[in-house]
C-alpha cells in the first residue's frame, strides 16, 4: 500500500474495499499515511458515500470512516474534524429509508464513537440528531406544527417566539429533504430522452401497422413502465413537501408578523410611558420652582439645631461607660483606693438606675412571662447558636427550633425534666450578646428570667475562645446576677439618727473605715451600724448596700465538644463548675442531669403516717429546697399543718439517733423519713 497519493489511485481503493477487515484497515491506514490531502480523500469519500445505492458498499465506506477517525488521533487528529461534517452529512443522507444492514450499523457506530470519546459531546449530539431527523423525514412531506391560535388582543411572547423557532427548525428540516430533489435527478431525466417517443405519445399508437411494430411499442413501454412509475411516486412525494414548504412558510410569515405587531404595541406602550413621565417631571419641577425661599423668609432656619443629648437625657450609658472608662485607667494602690471606692459606687448606682423599669420600657417583655412550675427551676443562658435550644429538645419532651443560624429561639421556651422524682423545669432562652446588660437584643428580659431562676446552665461552644465565658459573666455581673457565690457576711443596718458605726469581727485587708464612710456618704448613708464579719472588698460591700443582687449558682456547660480535641475536652472538664457536653452527639448527657441535680440540691424528705412503713417509691416523697426545715416540710404538705405542730420524729442523716424527736426548725437532710405529730 505504498502507492503515491491521487484522487485516482483512491478511487480505485474505494472501488476495491470488502468488507474485511484486512482490506478496511489497510486502506484506512494508506488515508491517514497521506492525511496531507484529506480535503480531497474527504471529497471523494463523500462523493463516493453519497452516489452509493449499494447498501453493503455504503456499510463498508462507514467502516473505513471508522477506522480512520479511531485510529488518526496520533498521526493526524484534524484528520477525524476534518471527516466529522461528511461524515454526519451521509449519516443524515443514509438515515433516511435505510436499508437493514445501514439501519442496523449506524446507531452502532455512534455508540462506539461515543464510548471511546472520539468526537466531542456536542458532535455526538449532532449525530443523534442526524439519525433522529433521518428517520423523522423518512416519511414526506414532513409534518406541519399547528398554527398557534395567537389572538392579537393577547398575543404571549415567550410563546410567539417559541412558535417561530419551531418553524424555522421545522423549514431547514424540509429544505434538507428537498436538497436533492428527484425533479432535478439528471440521470434519470437522461435515461427517459432515451426512451423512443412512442411511449410518452398516444397519438403515435394509430401509426402502428402490424404486430410486430405493436410488439416492439409495447417492448419499449414495458421496459420504461418501472422507473416512470417509480419517479412520478418520488415526483408527487417532491410536490407534497414543495407544497408543505410553502405551508410553513406561510406560518412563519403568521408568526413573524404576530411578533411584530406585538413589538410594536409594546414600543408604543414604553412610549406613551415615557411622555406621561416627562410631563410629570415637568409639573414637578414648575411645583419645585414655586416654592417659597425659606432662607429668605426665616431667618432661624439657619441657627444650628440644639444637640441631641439636650433634647434627651440619654446620660446614664454615658456616664456608665465614662465611669467605667475612668475605673480602667485608674492605678489600684493605696492613694487611689477611695477614689475607686467612690467611682464603683457610683457605677453601681447608674447600673441599678438602668435596670429599673422606667415606664413604657419597663415590662418584661412579651413571651418571658413564663409561670414558675415544678420544684426548681434551670435558666439556659448563652451566647446565640450555642446549642440551647437542641440542649432543651434533647432533654425535655418540648421542642425548641434549633438552627444554624444565630437568634432562633426568640421567646422563653419551657421543659420539664422529671428526675429522682422530681419536675425540673427548664428554660430555653435568646441567645444573649455583648452590651445585653445595657438592652441590647433581648438581653434585659433574658436577664430578668435568669435571675428568677435556681440555677443557671451558662452553655458556652466548646469550640470558641474562653473569652466567651468571661464576656457573659460580665453581662450578668453587671446587672447584680453573681455567680457561685454566697452573699457576704456583712451586717448593715439602717438608722435614723447616731451616724455610722463600723465594725469588723475579722482584720480587713481589703477595706477600711474611710473607704466605706465615702461609699456610704455616696449613697446617702450617714446613719447605720455596719459590721464586717469576714474580709470583704469594697464590691461586696457596695453589693450588701444595693440589697438587691441575686446569688445563683452556675455550671457551665461546654456543648458541641465532637467539633475539639480530646485533650481540649479533658482541660475543660477539669475546671470547676465545669460539665463538657455534646448534644447532638448525646455526649454525657446524664452526667450532666446528674450535676443538675446535685447543683440545685433539692432535699427530698419521705412523710410516714404512725404506724405505717413510709412510701419510699420513686413518685413518692416531697422536694424541699436545701436548708428545708421541718416548718417548710409542714407548709409543703398543707397550710394549716404547722399551726397545729406538737413535735416530729425523724429517721434519717439529719438526726444523732434514728428516730429522733425533733422540733419545728430543724434542718432536714435528703432522703429523711419524717412523721409529724399534731397538738
Ligand atoms: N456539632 C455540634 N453541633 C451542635 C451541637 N448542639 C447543637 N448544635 C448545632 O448548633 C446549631 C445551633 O443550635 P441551637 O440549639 O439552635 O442553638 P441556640 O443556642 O438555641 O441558638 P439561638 O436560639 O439562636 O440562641 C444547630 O445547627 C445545631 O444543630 C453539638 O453538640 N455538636
Ligand atoms: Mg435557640
Amino acid at each position: 500500500m505504498s502507492t503515491e497519493y491521487s484522487e485516482v489511485a483512491l478511487k480505485e481503493k474505494l472501488h476495491r474495499l470488502t468488507n474485511h477487515p484486512d482490506s478496511i484497515q489497510s486502506l484506512s491506514s494508506w488515508i491517514i499515511q497521506n492525511s496531507k490531502y484529506r480535503e480531497s480523500i474527504i471529497r471523494v469519500w463523500s462523493k463516493d458515500a453519497r452516489k452509493e445505492s449499494n447498501a453493503a458498499r455504503i456499510v463498508n465506506l462507514l467502516y473505513l470512516a471508522n477506522d480512520v477517525v479511531q485510529n488518526c488521533r496520533k498521526v493526524c487528529p484534524e484528520l477525524k474534524d476534518h471527516f466529522f461534517p461528511v461524515l454526519e452529512s451521509v449519516i443524515k443522507h443514509s438515515a433516511r429509508n435505510p436499508p437493514p444492514e445501514i439501519e442496523r450499523v449506524l446507531p452502532k457506530l455512534v455508540k462506539v464513537w461515543r464510548e471511546r470519546e472520539v468526537f466531542s459531546q456536542s458532535q455526538l449530539r449532532r449525530l443523534d440528531d442526524a439519525l433522529l431527523q433521518g428517520k423523522s423525514s423518512a416519511a414526506y412531506p414532513t409534518p406541519v406544527s399547528s398554527v398557534p391560535d395567537l389572538s392579537k388582543n393577547n398575543p404571549q411572547k415567550e410563546l410567539l417566539h417559541e412558535e417561530v423557532a419551531k418553524n424555522c427548525q421545522e423549514i431547514l428540516i424540509s429544505l434538507q429533504r428537498l436538497q436533492a430533489p428527484p425533479s432535478t435527478e439528471r440521470e434519470v431525466r437522461i435515461q427517459l430522452a432515451t426512451f423512443p417517443e412512442s411511449i410518452s405519445c398516444p397519438e403515435m399508437l394509430q401509426t402502428i401497422r402490424d404486430s410486430s411494430q405493436a410488439k416492439e411499442v409495447l417492448k419499449h413501454n414495458e421496459a420504461a413502465l418501472p422507473l416512470i412509475t417509480d419517479y412520478c411516486k418520488r415526483l408527487g412525494e417532491e410536490m407534497l413537501e414543495r407544497r408543505n414548504l410553502q405551508q410553513l412558510l406561510d406560518n412563519l410569515m403568521n408568526n413573524v408578523r404576530s411578533c411584530v405587531e406585538y413589538h410594536e404595541k409594546m414600543l408604543r406602550d414604553v412610549k406613551k410611558k415615557e411622555d406621561r413621565l416627562k410631563s410629570d417631571l415637568v409639573e414637578v419641577e414648575k411645583a419645585f420652582n414655586s416654592l417659597p425661599d425659606l432662607n429668605a423668609e426665616a431667618s432661624f432656619i439657619s441657627r444650628s439645631l440644639p444637640a441631641l443629648e439636650n433634647l434627651f437625657d440619654m446620660g446614664i450609658l454615658e456616664k456608665i461607660a465614662e465611669i467605667e472608662h475612668e475605673i480602667s485607667r485608674t492605678q489600684k494602690n493605696k492613694a487611689t483606693e477611695y477614689h475607686l471606692g467612690l467611682l464603683k459606687a457610683k457605677l453601681a448606682k447608674y447600673r441599678q438606675q438602668l435596670l429599673e423599669p422606667s415606664g413604657k420600657g419597663g415590662g418584661k417583655g412579651e413571651g418571658f412571662d413564663v409561670m414558675k412550675s415544678g420544684d426548681a427551676r434551670v435558666a439556659m443562658v448563652g451566647f446565640p447558636s450555642v446549642g440551647k435550644s437542641t440542649l432543651l429538645s434533647s432533654m425535655t419532651n418540648t421542642h425548641s427550633e434549633a438552627a444554624g443560624y444565630e437568634f432562633t429561639t426568640l421567646t422563653c421556651i419551657p421543659g420539664v425534666i422529671n428526675y429522682e422524682g422530681a419536675n425540673i423545669q427548664l428554660l430555653d432562652l435568646p441567645g444573649i450578646i455583648e452590651g445585653a446588660s445595657q438592652g441590647k437584643g433581648r438581653g434585659r428580659q433574658v436577664i430578668a428570667v435568669a435571675k428568677t431562676a435556681d440555677l443557671i446552665l451558662m452553655m458556652l461552644d466548646a469550640g470558641k475562645s474562653d473569652q466567651q465565658r468571661a464576656l457573659l459573666e460580665a453581662e450578668l455581673e453587671a446587672v447584680g446576677i453573681r455567680l457561685n457565690k454566697r452573699p457576704p457576711h456583712i451586717y448593715v443596718k439602717q438608722k435614723k439618727v447616731g451616724g455610722v458605726k463600723f465594725t469588723h469581727t475579722v482584720p480587713l485587708t481589703h477595706c477600711n473605715e474611710k473607704l466605706i464612710m465615702t461609699v456610704l456618704h455616696e449613697y446617702k448613708i450617714f446613719n447605720a451600724d455596719v459590721v464586717f464579719r469576714e474580709d470583704c472588698t469594697v464590691d461586696e460591700f457596695i453589693d450588701v448596700i444595693q440589697g438587691n443582687r441575686v446569688y445563683l449558682t452556675c455550671l457551665y456547660v461546654y456543648n458541641k465538644i465532637d467539633q475539639i480535641s480530646i485533650e481540649e475536652v479533658d482541660r475543660l472538664a477539669r475546671l470547676p463548675h465545669h460539665v463538657v457536653i455534646s448534644c447532638e452527639m448525646n455526649l454525657n448527657m446524664d452526667y450532666l442531669l446528674e450535676k443538675i441535680w446535685e447543683y440545685l440540691a433539692l432535699v427530698r424528705v419521705y412523710t410516714k403516717k404512725p404506724g405505717n412503713a413510709p412510701d419510699l417509691g420513686a413518685e413518692d416523697g416531697i422536694i424541699l429546697r436545701q436548708g428545708a426545715t421541718v416548718e417548710h416540710c409542714c407548709h409543703a404538705l398543707h397550710r394549716t399543718l404547722a399551726a397545729q405542730f406538737r413535735y416530729a420524729i425523724v429517721w434519717g442523716t439529719s438526726t444523732k439517733f434514728s428516730p429522733q424527736r425533733v422540733g419545728i426548725q430543724h434542718l432536714l437532710h435528703h432522703e429523711d423519713v419524717i412523721q409529724i405529730v399534731k397538738k
